[in-house]
């Protein structure tokens, strides 16, 4: 039951759409996945897909799959191949316009939807600072940075304005998706009905403008900045905007092209806004299959000052004593040199991006690529760096179909019976990499995570 006072500002909102709107409540709810081009490409993938999928207008790999689907279950999901994502949580990271080589902070980033959506258009190369403010939910991006793949990626558990103290105009891009009331969620999700209340759209308003203060002040001149929401209230889309350009008279709202079904910002639905907002961009449930969501793409204006600062300065490699153990099983194992700053955290050894900033004084879940840990006489490789592996990288591949009995096997943490030389193979499902496996002796022993095994 959506609640009344929601309901009446709706309809004064909407007024003659009211009726479209709230029918489009007992349409079936849309679902979708995000392909990961780290992973695979729409070509490939689509030979061979196993769901019924149909493109998403405003997303480059975005597709809905049918409701007969589970892709959730399926190997491909444990590979990383796709992300699930709610289609119009698509288009936040698609406006950002994420490059190679750029230096992007998400500021609000758990669960990972869309700093896995930046990463795929980083192919790897330059900074991405995923930031979450609730340490359970942090633990969780983490894990989902690690499934995808990502090599360029930090996982901090920091609050706004501790970030912003370390960091001053360093970024290239960043992403404000900010907490918020949650309207365009109601549909899925019952519990943001249950909670909602004015007194709570107020609140959210107000976090919302210190987030952004702390974002601006993060942002490069001539940077770019998209703030979003999942929800319709004013106060906290049109509303916030307006008033973050009231404080910040060095942003402007960029125009840009927007995809079918999407509406303009509406000026008149917030107090004293300037008539740019309507360049900002509204998604309606029934104007398109998607759930509501509200974004704005700012630009900071150049200023000709390069004030690029990060507490520190830049991280510092370790000693060659301590990369040593990976350099071996490197040379044993891999066909690929990775590019980076090799950094310990006790015995775990990472790949920090190339241009990794001094991390000291801010928690860190993932200082980049975990590449393993370093044990008494020996280098035992990490999950998350055969994620991050093709088959081509590696010595040795054992393929499993994502259809047969021997995957969901591997995945609840059975040991197999395999052939060939001795040592680590990379364990892959139709080519996709998904973990690792050690052959001795004619056993191929599981080193899929504890934690990840299932009872399939
Ligand atoms: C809309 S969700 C982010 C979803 C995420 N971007 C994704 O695509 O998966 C907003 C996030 O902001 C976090 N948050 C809550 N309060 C915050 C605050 N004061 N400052 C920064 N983030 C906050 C929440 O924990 C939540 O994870």
């Amino acid at each position: 039951m959506l609640p009344q006072e929601f309901e009446t500002r709706m309809k004064q909102m909407l007024g003659a759409e009211y009726e479209a709107f709230i029918q489009s409540y007992d349409k079936e709810k849309q679902q979708a996945l995000r392909l990961n081009p780290l992973k695979t490409t729409a070509a490939e993938f689509l030979k061979q897909a196993p769901f019924t999928l149909r493109k998403v207008p405003w997303a480059e790999e975005g597709y809905y799959y049918s409701s007969t689907d589970t892709p959730g279950k399926h190997p491909y999901h444990d590979a990383g191949v796709y992300y699930i994502q709610e289609p119009s949580a698509m288009a936040p990271a698609e406006y950002l316009e994420a490059m190679p080589g750029e230096k992007i902070l998400d500021l609000c980033a758990a669960p990972g939807g869309k700093s896995t959506q930046i990463a795929g258009k980083m192919n790897g190369e330059g900074l991405l600072l995923c930031n979450e403010i609730h340490p359970a939910r942090a633990k969780i991006l983490s894990e989902n940075i690690e499934r995808m793949g990502i090599v360029n990626a930090i996982v901090t558990n920091e609050t706004p304005e501790h970030l912003a103290e370390h960091f001053v105009e360093y970024f290239d891009k960043i992403l404000v998706d900010a907490p918020c009331s949650g309207e365009g969620m109601f549909r899925k999700n019952e519990i943001a009905c249950m909670e909602w209340s004015m007194e709570n759209v107020q609140n959210c308003a107000m976090r919302q403008d210190k987030i952004l203060d702390h974002a601006a002040g993060m942002l490069k001149a001539g940077g770019r900045l998209v703030y979003s929401t999942c929800t319709f209230a004013p106060e906290e889309n049109e509303g916030s905007i307006s008033r973050f350009l009231n404080r910040h008279s060095e942003f402007e709202i960029l125009t840009v092209e927007k995809a079918e079904g999407m509406s303009e910002g509406n000026p008149d639905w917030a107090l004293d806004a300037a008539e740019e907002i309507r360049h900002t961009i509204r998604l309606f449930p029934h104007k398109l299959d998607g759930e509501g969501h509200y974004l704005a793409i700012l630009h900071k204006k150049e200023d000709g000052i390069g004030r690029a600062y990060a507490k520190g300065g830049m991280e510092r490699e370790i000693t060659k004593d301590l990369i040593k153990p990976y350099l071996a099983f490197a040379e044993e194992n891999l066909n690929k040199q990775q590019e980076g700053v090799y950094i310990a955290f006790g015995d775990q050894i990472y790949l920090a991006p190339v241009q990794t900033p001094a991390l000291k004084g801010l928690k860190v879940l993932r200082p980049g690529l975990h590449l393993g840990s370093n044990k008494k006489n020996r280098f035992e490789p990490s999950h998350a760096l055969a994620l991050a592996l093709k088959p081509e990288d590696v010595r040795h591949v054992y393929d499993l179909a994502s259809d047969s009995h021997e995957i969901r096997a591997y995945l609840n943490g059975q040991s197999f019976t395999a052939e060939g030389e001795k040592g680590w193979y990379l364990i892959t499902t139709d080519g996709y990499s998904i973990g690792w496996g050690k052959l001795a002796g004619g056993m191929m022993k599981n080193h899929y995570p504890k934690g990840l095994r299932k009872n399939m």
